[in-house]
């Protein structure tokens, strides 16, 4: 008699980010090597409670890794907040003959997934962390930061440009959520006068003060990047602080919004997604379940779902020590 192929489902939810397709590519590849057959769920739990699914074979996955985007979308879903919509997505995959599934998101997603499979023992679900607010515990990069980061970096760099030209100030919003990843990254990276972080509650009398000196006595553009998580509320509101300080009126603001999430992933974000993509199948092929795939210390590892959290960055004093220096 043949054997019943085994199923796995794969989904991704929450904001996007690049490197997602790298790591549905390694999902369904190592799946299939491992003789699974494939189902992509449409539109994140949205499409797992309403049973969008559709197979996956090589031939879809070809040619995606270089992709941004996700080629099975996603979305943000109240409905698997409560019980009830996670109750349909349950009977959605029994019916489907689905007991395998693999959830592709940030720090939210992967708490509904720990809540889910509290709830639904006899499925099992591998977490693998998303997001380019790198605000995942348990992995030191989750796919999309690194990509990120550098779209932020390099939009850093051009505004440089036109605020030398023209003896302007610049402040930068970037993404992140209640996280400072990418603002910490994005100021170091281009030399930036100031850097505004959740994690640090930095006293505005020394920025400001620093601004000025650096104003007065050593360059003709400043640039100052705010997290959008920072408590100041974001780039009009320091505009403004600053505008009332200096008194100067070559202020602009740039808030770089969505463009974090698009474009094609850096190297380091497919070669990441493709490890951990490979890694979810390979531990669950051999029976792991309830654990999210991260990457520690150039090792891939599992952690178990519900001690999944969000993280913020922890700056220690050397950390500090180097912002101060580089900054002032
Ligand atoms: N406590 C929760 N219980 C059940 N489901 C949840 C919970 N938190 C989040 N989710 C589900 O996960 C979805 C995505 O969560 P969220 O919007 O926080 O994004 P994320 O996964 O953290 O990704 P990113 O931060 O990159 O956008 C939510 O829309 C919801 O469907
Ligand atoms: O795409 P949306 O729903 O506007 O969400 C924006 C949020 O999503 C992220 O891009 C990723 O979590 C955050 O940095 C940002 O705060
Ligand atoms: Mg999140």
């Amino acid at each position: 008699m043949e054997q019943r192929k085994r199923k796995i489902a794969v989904l991704t939810s929450g904001g996007d980010a690049p490197g997602l397709n790298a790591c549905i590519n390694a999902v369904v590849r190592t799946a299939i090597y491992y003789n699974y057959s494939v189902l992509g769920v449409r539109d994140g739990y949205e499409g797992l409670i309403t049973g969008r699914v559709m197979k996956l074979d090589l031939t879809d996955v070809n040619d995606i890794i270089h992709l941004g985007g996700t080629i099975l979308k996603t979305s943000r879903s109240e409905q698997f907040k409560i019980k009830e919509g996670r109750f349909l997505a349950y009977e959605q995959l029994k019916q489907k003959d689905i007991d395998h599934l693999i959830v592709i998101g940030g720090d939210g997603s992967l708490k509904g997934t720990s809540i889910f499979s509290k709830e639904y023992n006899d499925i099992s679900i591998i977490g693998i962390p998303k997001t380019i607010d790198n605000d995942i515990s348990g992995t030191d990069y989750s796919i999309g930061y690194d990509t990120a980061l550098n779209t932020a970096v390099s939009a850093v760099d051009k505004l440089r440009d036109t605020a030398e030209s023209h003896n302007r100030i610049f402040i930068v919003e970037v993404m992140g959520r209640d996280a400072g990843y990418i603002a910490y990254g994005t100021g170091l990276a281009t030399g930036a006068e100031g850097i505004l972080i959740p994690e640090t509650h930095m006293d505005h009398v020394y920025l400001l003060d620093n601004l000025r000196r650096n104003w007065h006595e050593k360059r003709s553009s400043l640039i100052l990047i705010v997290a959008e998580g920072d408590e100041t509320g974001g780039a009009r509101r320091v505009a403004e602080e600053i505008t009332n300080y200096l008194g100067n009126k070559e202020i602009r603001i740039s808030i770089l919004g969505h463009i974090q999430r698009g474009g094609s992933p850096t190297a380091f974000d497919r070669i990441l997604a493709t490890q951990l993509g490979n890694m979810a199948v390979t531990f669950l092929n051999k029976g792991a379940k309830n654990v999210m795939v991260g990457f520690q210390r150039q090792e891939i590892i599992t952690i178990p779902l519900k001690d999944v959290g969000r993280r913020s960055m922890s700056l220690n004093e050397k950390a500090l020590k180097l912002l101060e220096i580089m900054t002032s």
